[in-house]
């Protein structure tokens, strides 16, 4: 060691000179963490119970996992460090090869630091008590051989217990605070540092910091060190002949041993009570630590959580900062510790990656420090004077390249830690999800006299889960839509943001207006708290839900008169009225007769309807035989496996009851009581004449119920090709009973209305598909196309488009039900379009309005977006977000998927999407291809030919 003011003086320099040209950062050295690896000998403990050692080190550097285990498996079997140490070597041999350079790099005045890490009882304390010791013989034995510089030596003593610092230097127990100071950095604040006196005062102090610190036993060892303790030994030194002087510099660092608590679990230590709490602060720390190492291991870009424990606070410098570490992970090498030796050696592995930069540390006096700025203002001017160099030219172009060279390497770490971010985002979404379902399972066991309360409340659920953006564009056609119809965006402005009329009538976009109600405003910023509550709520809302299938139906409806969120008190008076006592109240006749437009006098509910069409065609019983075999046979079906039928009911509401008003007669009821909807068929009791409903009817009309049960039912596909044989099998049923209708010579009044009305639904197109399939196909795709978009405006339930979808794909034996469907949707719209509204038949005799389906399609996209973390893999998710434009930086991402599906009708390619995302979420193809043949659809039955041709003729007879 030179002089201080000289050599000392050179070396800083040096130092920041490095630091101008290469920006690296305080002018320190580069170096990678030196990480070793001690394996202790099996404790006799270990031996008795016969626990035998695993891991070997094979050389210096290397340590294996040998398993007896014949059919173990570990990658990798081998890791490599720095330095590994087996079971025989000793503290010295360890202090020597592993931490006595980067220790005694304190008297050089550059910081070090000198970690043990491991699992409780794998000799922490054993190896760092040992490392102190020989670092601090050795720095006395340096100041014994350097008496040309004067010494001072100091320590101070920290452990972290349970989060808080305390002094293990001082018998006051009290927790110290930790300072920022904008120099030093985190400091403890009133901590005591004592000057070492003599080597014998050292080893008191030490003894003090052993006696003070927390012990506690574990399962696993009788004195467990149950905080982290960090030994700081601060060394300044001065050249003796500048003492006194005003140009003396003074080198000044600290060496920190850090003996950190057991990196166990708590489960594994078998820690209970206090033994448990210590476990989770120690844990939470340790973790932090962890993280902290990890991220550096993979360069200092992006926040580094130092601030998330005070042990990663307190040891900011050591951790790539300026100073120099070495890490020493200890082992136990028994098989019972296996998972922990593993945790442990990829904590080493992470932290051989991280990089330090320790630079000298000098204090100057005043002078010495006016001495350099002089100096260093010389050298500018200098340079300012002389020209830039030809060879200083070409020297700072390559320095500007190389930063360039590592700007955009940053920038591909930023997009790389970007992605992963957004995926653990979506993992953490799925996690919550999947603590919200379990917690849902758990309620559903709760008392049913809950039931109220919960049904009560459900309404306002209903408003916050609608908390949807007005606006999603679609960038799978290119063309970019705006994702709500002119239905869906209408209805939801109205319910949820309080657009104007203007918005309402017209075809423009919603836009985002005020709205009263906070929580139905789409704020992007808040989304991660909107991400929490209707996680959170998730599991709420359906509890509630079950309730409500508990609840006898009519008070459920009245219930929910109460207080509908978003429809108009009119609205609700209408369907109070129509429900208040839970039977069909038919309109006064005058008011019936008065609706313009009305062919016949009769104005009837459906049960009115169908007992009419009965009462006038008494030979006509298929129609009535149908109905009630359809339902008896339904009726035997087992209970679970309604699911889906009945969220097909639900969102089919509007088609299965009487339009209030219209102005062309409806189609017959069996086109309006669809498929699908078994047990809201009625009974009819010919002995009184009258019609009752299964009470599970009730059940079916409650949507929430519906979904709910649906989301319990997918679990199982099998109920679901259940669901769906009801699906066809209704399906079949309509197109039976339409055919009979018009093969024994119903008229235009029962079957089609008026002239205009047939031409609506295309009926006049109706071919023989065998007779000319060029044409069918043209045909099909147009009707198709017909189908997906009256769907879309009448808010009719994903589920049956995508039953519907994928079972008619164009086959010529499709036509009828292609027909059907669309005369269906056609009388569908036509009553919506008007400001009609359906009632739906029996006792509830719910009112469904354009605005209501809106509703019932609202919540069964929420239960998509609920399925879709249980069936749709990652993978397939994130490749729809990119196809459908959903940003994967944006928050509810599922929300925003959900809410997509099967909005862009004009894209046929995003429908086949939609349809097969569908199928996938409510289990539809986990039992493989839905196949028409599976239902007894792809026929043409036996008569069929026959029957289309006479269809046709009766339909062009009526033209
Ligand atoms: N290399 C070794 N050689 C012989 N004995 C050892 C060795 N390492 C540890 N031991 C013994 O193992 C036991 C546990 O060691 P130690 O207390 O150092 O573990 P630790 O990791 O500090 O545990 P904790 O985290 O619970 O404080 C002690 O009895 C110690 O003497």
């Amino acid at each position: 060691m030179g002089a201080v003011g000289g050599e000392e003086m050179q070396q800083w320099e040096t130092a920041v000179a490095a630091e101008e040209i290469d920006g690296s950062g305080g002018g320190g050295k580069l170096e990678r963490i030196l990480v070793s690896v001690r394996l202790r000998p099996l404790s006799e403990k270990e031996i008795f119970a016969n626990d035998p050692a695993e891991w070997e080190c094979i050389n210096d550097a290397t340590i294996i996992f040998r398993s007896s285990f014949p059919d173990r498996h570990m990658t990798p079997i081998a890791y490599t460090f720095d330095r590994v140490f087996g079971s025989e070597s000793t503290t010295e041999q360890v202090y020597e090869e592993a931490a006595k350079e980067v220790a005694l790099s304190v008297v050089s005045g550059i910081n070090s630091s000198i970690f043990a890490y491991g699992q409780t009882s794998s000799g922490k304390t054993y190896t760092m008590t040992g490392i102190t010791e020989y670092t601090v013989a050795d720095i006395y034995d340096y100041i014994k051989r350097h008496p040309e510089r004067a010494f001072a030596l100091k320590l101070s003593a920290i452990e972290i217990y349970n989060e808080a610092v305390r002094d293990l230097l001082s018998m006051d127990g009290t927790p110290l605070r930790l300072l920022d100071d904008p120099e030093r950095g985190t400091i403890v604040e009133k901590l005591k540092e004592e000057t070492l006196r003599d080597w014998n005062h050292l080893k008191s102090l030490l003894s003090l910091c052993e006696a003070q610190r927390r012990i506690g036993e574990t399962s696993l060892n009788e004195m467990s060190s149950r905080s982290h303790q960090i030994l700081r030994l601060t060394i300044e030194s001065s050249a003796r002949e500048f003492l006194g002087k005003d140009n003396t510099a003074t080198l000044s660092a600290s060496v920190n041993f850090v003996d950190l608590a057991g990196s166990e679990r708590a489960s594994q230590a078998l820690s209970v009570g206090a033994r448990l709490k210590e476990g989770c602060h120690i844990n939470r720390s340790l973790l932090t630590l962890g993280t902290v190492i990890r991220k550096l291991s993979k360069g200092r870009n992006g926040h580094i959580p130092y601030r998330e424990s005070k042990l990663t606070r307190i040891l900011q410098p050591c951790l790539g900062g300026n100073a120099r570490t070495a890490i020493i992970c200890t082992m136990c090498p028994a098989r019972s510790h296996i998972e922990q030796s593993r945790n442990t050696l990829l904590f080493a592995s992470c932290a051989k990656e991280v990089v330090t930069s320790a630079q000298v540390n000098v204090v100057m006096s005043d002078k010495a420090l006016v001495k350099h700025l002089q100096k260093e203002l010389a050298r500018l001017e200098n340079e300012l004077r002389c020209p830039v160099s030809a060879s200083n030219n070409s020297h700072i172009e390559a320095l500007l390249r190389e930063k360039d060279a590592r700007i955009r390497k940053m920038e591909k770490e930023i997009k790389e830690l970007i992605q992963q971010r957004d995926l653990a985002q979506s993992r953490l979404e799925d996690l919550l999800q999947v603590v919200g379902d379990g917690d849902f399972s758990r309620k559903r066991e709760e008392s049913p006299k809950q039931a109220s309360i919960f049904h009560e409340s459900k309404v306002h659920d209903d408003e916050i889960s609608k908390s949807e953006p007005p606006e999603v564009t679609y960038n799978g056609s290119k063309a970019g839509f705006v994702k709500f119809s002119k239905y869906e965006s209408k209805n939801y402005s109205r319910n949820h943001h309080g657009f104007s009329q203007d918005t309402e009538n017209g075809d423009l976009p919603p836009k985002l207006s005020q709205t009263k109600h906070k929580s139905h405003r789409w704020n992007p910023n808040h989304a991660e708290d909107d991400t929490d509550k209707s996680a959170s709520e998730d599991s709420e809302e359906l509890c509630k839900e079950v309730r409500c299938i508990e609840m006898d139906g009519t008070s459920q409806r009245e219930n929910l008169n109460l207080s509908l969120p978003g429809v108009s008190e009119t609205q609700q008076t209408q369907t109070s009225n129509a429900t208040r006592n839970g039977e069909y109240e038919p309109k006064p006749a005058a008011q019936m007769d008065s609706r313009p437009g009305i062919t016949g006098s009769t104005f009837l509910t459906l049960e009115h309807h169908l007992h009419s069409v009965r009462a006038s065609h008494p030979d006509e019983s298929s129609l009535w035989s149908s109905a009630r075999d359809l339902h008896s046979s339904r009726a035997m079906l087992p209970r679970r496996s309604r699911s889906c039928r009945a969220a097909f009911l639900t969102s089919y509401s509007p088609g299965f009851a009487e339009p209030e008003q219209y102005d062309c007669t409806p189609p017959p009821s069996s086109l309006r009581d669809f498929p699908g909807r078994p047990r809201a068929l009625l009974n009819y009791n010919a002995e009184n004449g009258n019609f009752s409903r299964d009470r599970s009817v009730m059940l079916e009309d409650s949507v929430s119920e519906s979904l709910l049960k649906e989301q319990d039912d997918m679990s199982s596909s099998r109920e679901d090709i259940t669901t769906i044989q009801d699906f066809v099998s209704g399906l079949k049923e309509m197109v039976q009973v339409h055919q009979n209708q018009l093969v024994d010579g119903q008229t235009a009044s029962e079957v089609c209305g008026a002239e205009g009305t047939r031409k609506s639904v295309g009926l006049d197109t109706i071919l023989d598909p065998v007779d000319s399939p060029s044409h069918w196909s043209r045909d099909f795709e147009k009707k198709q196309q017909e189908i997906i978009k009256l769907w879309h405006e009448c808010n009719v339930s994903l589920i049956h488009r995508t039953y519907f979808y994928l079972l008619f794909k164009g086959d010529p034996a499709d036509s009828i039900y292609m027909e059907v469907e669309l005369r269906r949707l056609a009388f569908l719209q036509r009553t919506f379009s008007q400001g009609n509204s359906y009632r739906i038949s029996g006792e509830t005799g719910r009112r469904v309005t354009l605005e209501s389906s809106m509703r019932t399609l609202q919540r069964e996209r929420e239960m998509f977006c609920r399925q879709m973390q249980k069936k749709l893999p990652t993978e397939e998710r994130l490749s729809l977000y990119v196809k459908w434009g959903i940003s994967l930086n944006s928050k509810q991402r599922r929300v925003q998927l959900a809410r997509l599906l099967w909005t862009d009708t004009g894209d046929l390619e995003h429908i086949r999407e939609s349809a097969l995302t569908v199928a996938k979420l409510i289990g539809l193809l986990e039992s493989g291809q839905v196949l028409k043949e599976m239902f007894g659809l792809s026929f043409l039955p036996q008569n069929s030919y026959r029957r289309s041709h006479r269809w046709r003729h009766g339909i062009y007879a009526l033209k």
